[in-house]
């Protein structure tokens, strides 16, 4: 899919992109003592909720359109520009008649082949900049797909934001952050404006800025933020909002890299580096290779024998020790696990061939 990278959206926008803003738009005070404190933190692009899609129904779903209005006082009070979530053709419809700057699409619809279609097909011909929050599930391809919709609806200025992904088991996060999602979307559609939304992802006020720092570490092109000028009393994520003032301070704590390699010393040494890395994943395939080999000839043996592939008290000694092992030599077991859970997985596909006498599909 074609999209346009960010400085060329027509809108002065810099990497990197700071949207900020209430969650929900509530009142009009509200919204704009939390606008003036934003642009004193030298904020331009403020995000607010109008409709808001909860989980479950009885808790406060957004004040609905009366909030246009006051978003077109703020706009013109304090010379901003304005992004909301929309999430249907009437949403479409109504904030481009309130002169609505910037739309995105949230992760409750994303999810929803349908829905995006519709919002796509209410934007032919729209010329407005729109950004994909990816879906709540975390399927690639249900994100992409959303985006390519609105390419194929013609839009030009399309980016995509990463607000985290359920996952029952995750405790620290109010959404798994799942980084190599986004790096791989990056990797599929380089010219895609990424942004990161640290509120969505942490869940909690001090968790955001560790999720900031990765996000620019990791080379986003800027933050969606959730910002309240009185965070405990907002009527919908009163845990995850800073004050303008915390967020002032916390972009300013934040670190940017450079994605280029400018200086050529160092250009040198990372080069070097890098040989050095291609070298050792040869050696690492060599090894694996090595290891399927053995495990093919344990597969005949099996066959011979008449033996079940998978041997249980085997793989929980094989998978007890290389975590001890890692454990000894300062690598994160956690994550040795997972390399091993994926050869065993692997193993145990390579000997079901050779009983089988047949291929597996992929
Ligand atoms: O030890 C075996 O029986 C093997 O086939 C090897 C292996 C492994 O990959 O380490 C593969 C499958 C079994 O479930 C257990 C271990």
């Amino acid at each position: 899919m074609e999209t346009k990278t960010l400085d060329r959206w027509g809108m002065n926008l810099q990497k990197p992109l700071i949207i900020a803003g209430p969650c929900s738009v509530e009142t009009p005070e509200q919204l704009d003592r939390t606008v003036a404190g934003l642009v004193d933190q030298g904020v331009r692009i403020i995000r607010g909720g109008v409709w808001k899609p909860r989980t479950r129904p009885g808790n406060f779903e957004g004040v609905g359109a009366i909030a246009l209005p006051w978003i077109k006082e703020v706009k013109e009070k304090y010379g901003v520009k304005f992004a909301i979530e929309v999430a249907n053709p009437n949403h479409v419809e109504q904030a481009l008649e309130a002169g609505i700057d910037l739309l995105w699409i949230g992760a409750r619809t994303t999810v929803n082949p349908f829905a995006v279609q519709e919002i796509a097909d209410s934007l032919k011909g729209v010329d407005i900049p729109i950004f994909v929050k990816n879906p709540v599930n975390p399927d690639l391809a249900l994100w992409i797909g959303a985006l390519e919709r609105l390419d194929q609806a013609g839009l030009k200025r399309i980016g995509a934001i990463h607000r985290g992904f359920s996952n029952f088991n995750d405790t620290k996060y109010r959404n798994s952050p799942m980084w190599q999602l986004p790096i791989e979307l990056k990797t599929k559609i380089p010219n895609l404006p990424l942004l990161n939304d640290p509120s969505h992802i942490g869940g909690k006020r001090d968790l955001l800025f560790d999720i900031a720092q990765m996000a620019y570490d990791l080379n986003f092109d800027g933050l969606i933020v959730e910002s309240h000028i009185d965070p405990d009393k907002a009527w919908s994520d009163a845990a995850q909002q800073l004050t303008p003032d915390a967020f002032g301070a916390m972009l300013k704590s934040l670190k940017t890299r450079n994605s280029g390699l400018e200086n050529p010393i160092f250009k040198h040494q990372l080069e070097q580096l890098r040989e050095q890395i291609d070298e050792v994943d040869r050696e690492l395939l060599e090894v694996l290779t090595r290891r399927m080999s053995l495990v093919e000839q344990v597969g005949e043996y099996k066959k011979s024998n008449n033996l079940t592939v998978f041997q249980i008290e085997r793989w929980k000694k094989v998978f007890k020790t290389r975590a001890d092992w890692a454990e000894s030599m300062n690598v994160n077991p956690e994550f040795i696990k997972e390399v091993f859970k994926l050869i065993h997985t692997e193993s145990i596909n390579k000997q079901t061939e050779i009983m089988e006498g047949r291929k597996l599909e992929k």
